[in-house]
């Protein structure tokens, strides 16, 4: 079976065309990296704006059925800076350890990480993880926290995602 990712760009800029969306694609290639079982990018990017934001969520957990959905942009201190707000709008469950592991190991590249409001939750069978914006931030907080991820997804009954063990080592405790 192949596995459905959500990636989801929350940009105003990318989404005018002024710049070209570098985000989007630095977690595509940082999941190509990982991932040894098949899966299958599903690719959205709205402007900072939170009902589109919302929607763009709800439409990749319940109509595509993604197992993970991965945001970038739009977690920072600034007035259209929503997408925290908008994933805790749309979850069952806030999972906060992401979002503090991540600041965490982004703080060893930058004193600004704690600018981030980063979070991850749960809709539904989904997992929701944000990112910052920046291209560069991608790989730094995916390798923090996606250890844990196919764990948590085994534990939201999804698929068994494996990985390249050379690359990232994944964990899941002994049952
Ligand atoms: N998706 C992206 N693709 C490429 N570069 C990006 C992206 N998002 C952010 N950046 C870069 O990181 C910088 C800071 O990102 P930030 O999220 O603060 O963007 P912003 O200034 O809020 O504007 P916007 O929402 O229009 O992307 C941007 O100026 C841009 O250089
Ligand atoms: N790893 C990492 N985290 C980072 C950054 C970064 O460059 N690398 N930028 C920080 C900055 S400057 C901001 S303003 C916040 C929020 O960024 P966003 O609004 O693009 O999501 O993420 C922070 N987290």
């Amino acid at each position: 079976m192949v596995t459905k990712i959500g990636i989801l760009t929350v940009s105003d800029r990318a989404s005018r065309g002024q710049y070209d969306d570098l985000s989007g694609p630095a977690i595509v290639d940082t999941l190509t990296t990982y991932l040894s079982s098949p899966w299958q990018a599903v690719y959205r990017l709205v402007e900072d704006e939170q009902p589109l934001i919302e929607q763009a969520l709800c439409e990749l957990c319940d109509d595509e059925k993604c197992a993970l959905v991965i945001t970038t942009g739009g977690t920072g201190p600034a007035k259209r800076d929503v997408t925290p707000e908008a994933t805790e709008a749309v979850c069952d469950k806030m999972m906060p350890g992401f979002g503090e592991l991540m600041r965490q190991e982004s703080l060893k590249y930058v004193p600004t990480a704690i600018l981030s409001r980063q979070t991850a939750g749960i809709r539904h069978n989904s997992l929701i993880i944000n990112l910052p914006g920046k291209p560069k931030a991608i790989k730094q907080c995916l390798d923090a926290v996606f250890p844990a991820v196919p764990y948590c997804i085994d534990l939201l009954e999804g698929p068994f995602l494996t990985c390249d063990d050379t690359v990232i080592q994944v964990f899941r405790p002994k049952s």
